[in-house]
């Protein structure tokens, strides 16, 4: 994705020593750019637990490269283990995470310790590069959709998509899932606008989704997270395409808190609600969603206080509750398969089930 004309990706390793891992602040956003130099295992794990880097396909590439950052320290077995379990606890509800952490392990634990640097490497580059092209082939299936929406639609109308969170680039190694589709048909001439949740407690719709569409010069509205039911009551939402942290073997979607709400007003409103997942994103271990995939609770000063910037410039957090009441914040719900109208996937599209999943991704089925 090009940021005033310049490719990036969300993390990559700095050319100058081929060691230390660069991501974008995600916390510094939409504010300021800044680039992080990560050297250290540790500072992996605190750049996803304090969400510097956050995104399910982008926690996992990130994860692959503090595999590495920890090899270098100490290659030995008992270290890889007991850091890559440590990398993989950072966050709980994005499965990406723990699909990475595993693919290292299995390619590392059978080579001797002083191999294991250079392949780890290696193997995080390939996770990359496998990321972007799953979500560019995800930005191809999605666009058609859109595109028959547009014939659909029969006049030259502008096409709203209403989308949730941020799953856009800068929430994987490129392209985004969600967003994808959108990016390609913006550049293919298509009139989209989308309508951005601003995604509350984090604002990552406020603050990453709208920067990332601006970016790209793709219209948008930023909303409140209320409102997506009154624009889709009165025509307003032509589409919903929302990213997901973990999609169970029936269809079963965990996504950013409050994605279940836009699939419920979706659904009374009869407005197409798609979700768009690199196959990373399945965890075909789990079938009832609302059951077995773990929430990440989150802290409660999220919820009590809003982050933003200041007159003066600063980046700062005020707060917005009473001291004394009480808060929670559950950072993910899970919507289940039946309000899904399908996923897109890196193979195409599908239904939300088991059978749908089973036809694009066959060597699945048991
Ligand atoms: C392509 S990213 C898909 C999801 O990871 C995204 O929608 C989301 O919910 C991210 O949550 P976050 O808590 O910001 O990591």
């Amino acid at each position: 994705m090009k940021i005033n004309g310049v490719q990036y990706r969300s993390v990559r390793v700095d050319p100058e020593d081929n060691r230390t891992v660069l991501i974008f602040d995600q916390t510094r956003l939409p504010f300021s750019l800044d680039v992080l130099r990560l050297t250290e295992c540790g500072q992996v794990a605190h750049a996803i637990t304090s969400m510097q880097v956050r995104g399910a396909p982008l926690i996992g590439a990130v994860a692959a490269y503090g595999l590495a950052l920890a090899l270098r320290t100490d290659p030995d077995d008992v270290a890889m283990e007991r850091d890559a379990a440590m990398l993989a606890a950072t966050r709980p509800t994005a499965i990406n995470l723990r699909w990475a952490i595993d693919r290292m392990l299995a390619k590392l634990r059978p080579l001797k310790p002083e191999d294991r640097v250079e392949a780890a490497y290696a193997e995080a580059a390939l996770i990359c590069d496998e990321d972007v092209a799953q979500n560019e082939a995800i930005g191809r299936h999605g666009l058609s959709l859109i595109e028959s929406i547009a014939k659909d639609k029969k006049k030259t109308g502008t096409i709203n998509i209403l989308t949730h969170c941020n799953a856009g680039w800068i929430a994987t190694v490129d392209w985004g899932t969600a967003l994808a589709p959108i990016y390609m048909a913006h550049d293919m001439g298509y009139d989209v606008h989308v309508w951005v949740d601003e995604t509350r407690p984090r604002n990552q719709g406020a603050a990453l989704t709208a920067w990332e569409l601006g970016s790209h010069g793709v219209p948008h509205t930023v909303i409140v997270d209320n409102a997506g039911g009154h624009l889709m009551q009165h025509g307003m939402v032509d589409l919903v395409i929302v990213g997901t942290d973990r999609v169970t073997a029936q269809g079963d979607v965990a996504n950013k808190i409050g994605t279940y709400l836009k699939a419920l007003a979706a659904k009374d409103n009869n407005v197409p609600f798609w979700v768009a997942l690199p196959s990373t994103t399945i965890d075909w271990t789990v079938t009832d969603g609302v059951r077995e995939i773990p929430i990440e609770e989150r802290a409660a000063s999220e919820v009590t206080h809003v982050a933003g910037q200041m007159e003066d410039g600063l980046i700062g957090r005020v707060r917005i509750t009473p001291r004394d009441s009480a808060a929670a914040n559950p950072a993910f719900d899970v919507t289940p398969a039946r309000l899904v109208t399908g996923l897109i996937t890196e193979r195409g599209r599908c239904a939300a089930s088991a059978a749908g999943l089973h036809a694009l991704f066959p060597e699945q089925a048991t």
